[in-house]
């Protein structure tokens, strides 16, 4: 176990004038010898403090494959890559262990536990984390209060609605106070209203925190939210900032 603080991160990164994400020249393959396949191409990318993302495209065109290289949940193979200023390229596991204690990931299968309360759930995320019981009750109590589920902290995930649920993966990926937010498809079970309640959480709690938030979704419905739409097809990537374009 580490304390939380253990991943120094650089000076400069406090001063948001570093990218909090930074990727240059990086390729990405599966497979061995005569299976190898290319997935991403020469990606370039660079995500400052506080920018929301989207970051759309077909099916198969690599959204998974990057988002869990930046989570630092699959090694990079190639180019560099680099979170918090912390070149994952060549990073021994525990480095790699260390940059995700900066990062909280939603997924689009919440994966809460069923036998374990709301509250429970999001304890669960603090448990690695250095502080003390009542600084970790405080936090619990305020990021539940934040997603709108203060009356709903005894309940277990199987009396929850699908946003609800979502909500509660918000509140659990928050309360770390993370850096970084990767969220795959967070919005893909739920209706249009409860959709775009998700996403604006997550907006209102990250802006309140100064952290980054990083979202792959095929949701034409929440593109409006994001302060940059960066799109990628068969492996690479392209910029645009309007989201018109994609629609086209
Ligand atoms: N573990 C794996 N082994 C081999 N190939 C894989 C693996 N994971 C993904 N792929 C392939 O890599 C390519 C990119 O997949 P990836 O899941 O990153 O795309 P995606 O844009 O996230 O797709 P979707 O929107 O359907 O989730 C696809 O051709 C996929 O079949």
């Amino acid at each position: 176990m580490f304390p939380s603080h253990a991943l120094e991160i650089p000076e400069s990164i406090h001063a948001s004038s570093e990218p909090v994400i930074s990727i240059a020249n990086l390729n990405h393959y599966y497979g061995q010898g005569s299976l190898r396949k290319q997935v991403l191409f020469e990606i370039n990318l660079q995500i400052q403090r506080g920018e929301i993302i989207i970051m759309t495209g077909p099916s198969g065109s690599g959204k998974t494959t990057l988002l869990t290289l930046m989570g630092s949940l699959r090694s990079a193979q190639t180019g560099s890559l680099s979170i918090l200023g912390q070149e994952l390229l060549n990073a021994s596991r525990e480095q790699m262990t260390l940059a995700r204690r900066n990062i909280g990931y939603i997924f689009q299968a919440h994966n809460l536990l069923n036998f374990l309360t709301v509250y429970q759930n999001v304890e669960m995320a603090l448990e690695i984390h250095d502080i003390t019981a009542a600084e970790a009750d405080d936090r619990i109590r305020h990021v539940l209060t934040a997603v709108g589920l203060a009356h709903r902290m005894d309940y277990y995930p199987s009396d929850l609605s699908g946003g609800q649920k979502q909500r509660v993966a918000i509140a659990r990926a928050l309360v770390s106070q993370p850096k970084i937010i990767l969220a795959d498809e967070p919005t893909a079970a739920l209706d249009k209203k409860s959709g775009r309640d998700v996403v604006e959480i997550m907006e209102k709690l990250a802006k309140e925190q100064g952290c980054t938030i990083l979202l792959v979704t095929h949701d034409n419905r929440i593109l409006d939210l994001a302060d940059r739409i960066i799109y990628m097809e068969d492996g690479y990537l392209v910029d645009r900032s309007d989201s018109e374009a994609i629609a086209s």
